[in-house]
């Protein structure tokens, strides 16, 4: 077992730490979360939290907060922007801080490193302790980024979710490597919260596997994108629980194609149960969703440790 993978099985103990982290009250105003990469990609699914909790919110990446704030929300006034890095190093994410204090907004950092840029640019800074021997790709910093926002929204979680999660994740390994034979096209459906973790889904196997991957809400999936899909597809639908009856029927008409569906909280060739909230159905499944992407990796020889043109900050010359 590479570095990778173990870091990603030995993620669980960290989620109960971050179980007990003090978390900042959001904006009574616009809630504004940003970051770059996977770190973006958590803030989709975050700010679809906060907003069915009750607290406005829109996601952008960190570069167009820190440029043209104007062309994501009319009127500023009041915001807060709650900005996600693993490492508080990644120069857009910070300038996204660095300039939202200039307009006097209120900031807060969610982070894995305590003596980081981030963390001194923001007013606010919560800190989640993460795995030492967590590489380039990012998995478990991922984990407790996405259960501090979903906290910070209002979903209340307790340590039962790390237990749900880590049996989902053994569960399903033992048919990973078997379903993803033959498969080269790879497409996540997630919708609401589950669009972001769709998302960060299609990343994580990116970068992992060298693979063209894509993310879509499964009822935009008809609109198009559906016409690559072949004996080759392999489509991971992670079911948002309030529309799965008509989610399933896309999956019945991937599956006419040829797909073969990974199916989280509805029916596919190869399904999972998950918690009912659209929380713990997120953090339950990712997981999952980076073990696959060290399994393709596997599958295609790739190596998850020096994965390729990536390194663990991009800081902007
Ligand atoms: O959370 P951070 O450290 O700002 O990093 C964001 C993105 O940058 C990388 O760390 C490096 O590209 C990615 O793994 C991640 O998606």
């Amino acid at each position: 077992m590479n570095v990778t993978e173990r870091v990603i099985r030995e993620q669980f103990p960290f989620w109960t730490d971050a179980l007990t982290l003090d978390l900042p009250v959001p904006g009574t105003k616009l809630n504004v979360i940003v970051g770059c990469g996977t770190s973006f990609y958590l803030a989709l699914s975050i700010a679809a939290a906060f907003n069915a909790q009750g607290h406005q919110a829109i996601a952008v990446p960190g570069a167009e907060w820190a440029r043209r704030p104007r062309n994501y929300a009319a009127d500023e006034a009041d915001a807060t922007v709650v900005a996600l890095s693993r490492s508080g190093e990644s120069s857009e994410t910070v300038q996204a801080v660095e300039e939202s204090r200039k307009r006097g907004l209120r900031t807060i950092a969610i982070t894995c490193e305590k003596d980081s840029s981030i963390a001194r640019a923001a007013e606010t800074v919560v800190y989640a302790r993460t795995h030492p021997d967590e590489g380039i790709v990012m998995t478990v910093s991922a984990s407790l980024m996405l259960m501090a926002g979903f906290r910070m929204a209002g979903f209340s979680l307790d340590a039962g979710i790390a237990r749900t999660a880590e049996t989902l994740m053994q569960r399903a390994d033992a048919d990973l490597a078997r379903i993803i034979r033959n498969r080269s096209h790879f497409v996540y459906l997630g919708a609401g919260v589950q669009y972001g973790l769709a998302t960060e889904g299609a990343l994580k196997l990116q970068e992992m596997s060298l693979s063209t991957s894509q993310a879509f809400h499964p009822m935009e999936y008809r609109h198009g994108p559906i016409s690559l899909v072949d004996e080759t597809s392999f489509v991971v639908m992670i079911y948002n629980h309030a529309t799965a009856a008509e989610e399933a029927k896309v999956v019945s008409d991937v599956q006419s194609k040829g797909a073969f569906v990974l199916a989280f909280g509805g029916p596919g060739d190869l399904s999972f149960d998950l918690p009912a909230d659209d929380a713990g159905r997120a953090l339950a499944a990712l997981p999952v969703l980076q073990l696959l992407g060290e399994r393709v990796a596997q599958m295609k020889g790739a190596d998850t440790e020096a994965p390729r043109h990536l390194n663990k900050v991009v800081v902007l010359a």
